[in-house]
């Protein structure tokens, strides 16, 4: 069996990953210091402790397991978080990225899928939005993901690094057969917030009610994480049978508001969201979306959870069991 090293495996993301490589015949190696990880999310293969910073780790890991490819999770991931501090997230995003990429180098490995975000295309005149649109991040957190892409051309010229970036719209949702759950703290994130203010029936914040979108609230592209994981496995083959190093768009196509995001949560824990309607929030936009029509041309990938309803329901039929 192939080994794949998956950096940030203990993660939200990164652990739907594992479980859906272990299912296509690979075994993931996680190496992750659990900064915000949970051991108990690594389930299919072993869990090797370490920080991306700390070369003669990484060097240790990638000669013992000789991964096929890397999948790299590892960063922060908060966009407010990173505009009051900003030298968090250019040194784990960024440096950490670089001495990433230079172990890889130093122990021959040379494909790396990478985790980008749809925070790299910043504003936008054009919806939907298409992986050639230019990157103008707005937040410290969107640039240190587009510094790394820039990194892995870069790379790719000068040292024949083979490379995928995935942009990801709004992850949401957690394992549908129960295995995995989705802790952060603290959690910001509209789907989690709202099912958690539902069953508590605690006041929940409407960030904005007067965009330029049909309700007035903010519409984005909730994408569910075993969608997003399925593409990072279909990459592997990809990258390994020549396939060119470039970026793709993970999203369904359909946009999504606050207040339909709502409508979902009510049905699926059967109770309100006491909402509270506050302004908008310092840096979102009103609109993002995109087709994912490239990933879908390219890898053959295909979202299989694109009802809302149904995202939200398996973050809350988990949040359920976990309600404390
Ligand atoms: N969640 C989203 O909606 C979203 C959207 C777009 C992009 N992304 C990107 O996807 C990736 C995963 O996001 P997530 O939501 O799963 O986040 P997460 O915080 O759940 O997972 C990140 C993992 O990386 C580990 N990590 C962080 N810094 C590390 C370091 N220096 N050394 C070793 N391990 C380290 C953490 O402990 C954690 O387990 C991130 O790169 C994020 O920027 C997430
Ligand atoms: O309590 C809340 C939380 C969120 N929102 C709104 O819900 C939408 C989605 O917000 P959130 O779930 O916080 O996601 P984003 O800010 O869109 O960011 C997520 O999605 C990005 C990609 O779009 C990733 O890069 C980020 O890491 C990830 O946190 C936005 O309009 C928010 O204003 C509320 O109204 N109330």
């Amino acid at each position: 069996m192939s080994n794949v090293l998956v950096v940030g495996g203990a993660g939200y993301i990164g652990s739907h990953t594992c479980k859906a490589l272990h299912k296509a015949g690979y075994t993931p190696v996680t190496y992750d210091n659990l900064v915000n990880g949970y051991e108990d999310a690594v389930q299919w293969g072993p869990l090797e402790k370490g920080d991306l910073l700390d070369a003669g780790r990484l060097d240790a890991v990638m000669a013992r397991y000789k991964p096929v490819c890397v999948i790299h999770f590892a960063a922060f991931a908060y966009v407010g978080e990173s505009v009051l501090d900003p030298a968090k997230y250019y040194g784990n995003n960024i440096t950490g990225s670089l001495s990433l990429l230079d172990a890889m180098r130093r122990n021959g490995i040379d494909s790396i899928v990478f985790s980008s975000t749809c925070a790299t295309y910043g504003e936008v005149d054009t919806l939907p939005i298409v992986e050639t649109l230019p990157q103008n991040p707005v937040s410290p957190y969107g640039f240190s993901k587009l510094v790394v892409e820039n990194a892995l051309r870069d790379y790719g010229r000068a040292y024949g690094l083979k490379w995928v970036a995935m942009r990801y719209f709004n992850a949401a949702g957690l394992d549908p057969e129960g295995d995995l759950g989705g802790r952060h703290d603290p959690e910001t994130r509209v789907i989690p917030v709202a099912i958690m203010a539902a069953m508590r029936q605690t006041g929940f914040e409407v960030f904005g009610t007067d965009f330029d979108t049909p309700d007035g609230t903010a519409i984005r592209d909730y994408i569910h994480v075993c969608d997003l994981a399925d593409a990072h496995v279909r990459a592997i083959p990809y990258l390994q049978g020549g396939g060119e190093s470039t970026a793709f768009n993970l999203a369904t196509g359909r946009g999504i508001s606050v207040r339909e995001i709502l409508a979902a949560v009510e049905k699926a824990v059967g109770a309100p969201v006491p909402a509270n309607y506050v302004p908008r929030r310092a840096g979102d936009v009103p609109i993002l979306y995109a087709t994912g029509e490239k990933a879908r041309e390219v890898l053959g990938w295909v979202p299989q959870y694109t009802d809302i309803d149904f995202i939200v329901k398996t973050a809350a039929d988990w949040l359920r069991r976990h309600h404390n």
